[in-house]
């Protein structure tokens, strides 16, 4: 069936007006998952000259990509030049993250065993290096890598957020944090977590929208923090499925407690009868 002229019509001028040039969302993600293997997996050849080749192959498709998005090579080479002077601390700090994993999950059992198979430190892996693009003002590129690992984990860091020193999340789905949320070091997250703004109007896009969480604090699944002004105090611990909206003091423990009644078959309370 000929599909309508109108639609192609639509489609074409729509595509002309891409601002973001030819962006190829499958290269993308291939050097997202090249740098990862580089930096963390297991290859068949790791000597010092592959991996020498590898960072070259690395930094020439960042140049091809940071070109498309911005159409100027000196920016390009610029980006590229400076995200590759940024690696050993990002390398250093994501040793750190993988360490804090090692050290408080009492399933793992090696730092290979938290690269290879830990959705918590490749979105941690995916933030940290969205984040440094997002830092350089690279055009679109942070946010489509960090959408990469949030279909890939189910854990959605925007690359605004600011994250301190070995961050730990833990099975990570359903995680969400929200591009103006400030992280302190320390800082442990388990699956479910939504660290969101209070107030989704457009007029706040360039303000303060997230939460801030300060050093040492944990947050168990299912915890939802909302809001700008919303400071977590340091060594806090947030138990699962709470809800705030409001400071919370620094050492706080802030929980809900479930109720268990033994139940009578005879009847439900009316709240209670339909039992899914
Ligand atoms: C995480 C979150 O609050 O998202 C809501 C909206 N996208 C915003 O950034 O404010």
């Amino acid at each position: 069936m000929a599909i309508s002229n109108h639609l192609i019509e639509r489609i074409h001028h729509s595509k002309q007006n891409n601002i973001h040039g030819f962006f190829d969302k499958i290269k993308t993600k291939k050097w997202v998952k090249d740098l990862y293997e580089t930096l963390f997996l297991p290859q068949k050849d790791h000597s010092e000259d592959q991996l020498k080749k590898n960072f070259e192959t690395l930094q020439n498709t960042l140049f091809e990509l940071t070109h498309v998005v911005t159409g100027n090579q000196k920016l390009a080479e610029n980006h590229t030049q400076k995200f590759f002077a940024s690696l050993p601390e990002l390398y250093d700090l994501l040793v750190l993250d993988a360490q804090s994993i090692l050290e408080f999950d009492p399933a793992a059992d090696s730092l290979e065993e938290v690269y290879l198979a830990y959705p918590g430190f490749f979105a941690t892996y995916v933030f940290r290096i969205s984040h440094q693009l997002w830092k350089q003002e690279v055009k679109i590129l942070p946010r489509v890598i960090s959408e990469y690992a949030h279909s890939k984990t189910g854990i959605d860091i925007h690359p605004g957020a600011e994250i301190g020193k070995s961050f730990f999340i833990d099975h990570g789905t359903g995680i969400v944090i929200g591009e103006t949320t400030i992280i302190g070091n320390h800082v442990k997250i388990y699956q479910g977590v939504t660290l969101g703004a209070l107030n989704v109007s457009k007029e706040k896009a360039h303000q303060k929208r997230h939460p801030t969480i300060e050093d040492d604090v944990i947050i168990y699944s299912g915890a939802t923090i909302l809001g700008g002004n919303t400071t977590i105090g340091r060594e806090s611990i947030i138990g699962g499925n709470v809800w705030i909206t409001q400071d919370v003091p620094a050492n706080s423990l802030v929980y809900h407690k479930s109720e268990i009644k033994i139940k009578d078959n005879t009847s439900l309370p009316e709240s209670l009868t339909f039992v899914i």
